[in-house]
């Protein structure tokens, strides 16, 4: 509250600092990072007439898969992951019945919207359709206007169940991932070295002398800056499973899978470079005129009898040296 209260530095005579020469893009949709695809609708039906009809009218704007039994449905579920699957009830072979269960007692399908489009139209068949875990019921012949709203209304759900999950992921103010993604995503990695026997660098990176470019600047100015090195940092990890996330206050976590400890360090090096090269004014540093950052991190290949929790640890040691050795630096275990 103290720190938000003070003027920024170019309303203020006594200060030694000039403004922060910092801008945020605000033009920039921040939430871009959750992609536009089009959305996937999979339609699982044995009548070729049924497809063609419902494909052609939920086609617009939106990838139709087309499914003529339940075996082929289910792979085709697997394989594309739908937004939403139109699931006939009778079918030769797999009835619709029997392929929900099936989706809904896999991980990687049971979050998939189903909706039954059926012949079967008695109050008990819809009971039991719901039962089983669809989100509606539609009957045959079915009305194009019903069907066309029906799927609406579920899709925007769906888009919106999902935009919230991907907000809880993400921090609000650099617009990085959070603690809470690092959480979930070290346990995947960590178990994907272990299994595949790969090397998983880890890097903790710390903004140097922060306190004091909050004193100086001003809080908000603290917050830009905390924003402009997350993106900045973003932008430099090229690889699609890189990841970085915000830690803690102004502490950022790098996660590079499949990497080897040389090129991790390098990779690093770069960065800790490219940020002072950024050259955001940071009069109050003892270390640069420009906001700089230390770096500590290691590399392994998780055995059974390592942890996640342990292995973080050392990295904050390294992140410590490079604190101790003089700031804007990296420190990698030998
Ligand atoms: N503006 C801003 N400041 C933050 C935020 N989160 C943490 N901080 C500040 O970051 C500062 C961290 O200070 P210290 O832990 O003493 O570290 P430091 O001043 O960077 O010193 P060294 O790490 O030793 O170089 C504190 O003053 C926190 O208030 C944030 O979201 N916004």
């Amino acid at each position: 509250m103290g720190d938000r209260m003070k003027q920024p530095a170019n309303q203020n005579a006594s200060q030694p600092c000039d403004e922060p020469d910092i801008k945020i893009d605000d033009t920039k949709d921040p939430f871009a990072f959750m992609g536009n695809e089009p959305e996937k609708i999979l339609i699982i039906d044995d009548a070729k007439d049924n497809r063609t009809m419902l494909s052609e009218l939920l086609m617009p704007q939106r990838k139709i898969i087309l499914a003529k039994d339940g075996a082929q449905g289910l792979s085709l579920a697997l394989k594309h992951i739908p937004d939403l699957i139109l699931l006939d009830v009778m079918m030769p072979g797999i009835s619709g019945h029997q392929v929900i269960r099936s989706l809904k007692s896999d991980d990687r399908t049971m979050h998939i919207p189903v909706i039954f489009i059926s012949a079967k139209i008695s109050a008990d068949d819809e009971k039991y359709g719901l039962d089983l875990g669809a989100v509606d019921y539609i009957s045959k012949p079915f009305h194009p206007a019903i069907v066309k709203a029906r799927v609406k209304n579920v899709l925007r759900e769906q888009r919106n169940k999902k935009l919230l999950e991907q907000l809880a992921l993400v921090d609000s103010l650099t617009e990085i991932y959070n603690r809470r993604f690092y959480e979930l995503d070290v346990r995947k990695l960590w178990s994907a070295s272990r299994r595949e026997e790969m090397p998983l660098s880890v890097a903790l990176i710390d903004i140097d002398f922060f306190k004091s470019y909050n004193d100086e600047y001003g809080h908000l100015s603290g917050d830009d800056a905390l924003k402009i090195v997350a993106q900045h940092i973003k932008q430099q990890l090229k690889r699609p499973h890189d990841v970085i996330a915000r830690y803690g206050g102004e502490e950022f976590v790098v996660l590079l899978p499949d990497t080897q400890r040389e090129d991790a360090q390098r990779i690093m090096t770069e960065i800790c470079l490219s940020v002072e090269q950024l050259q955001l004014a940071h009069c109050s540093s003892a270390v640069s005129h420009y906001v700089t950052v230390s770096i500590g991190g290691a590399t392994i290949t998780p055995k059974d009898q390592t942890s996640h929790e342990g292995f973080i640890k050392q990295v904050d040691q390294f992140l410590y040296q490079a604190k101790a050795q003089g700031r804007n630096r990296v420190c990698w275990q030998p």
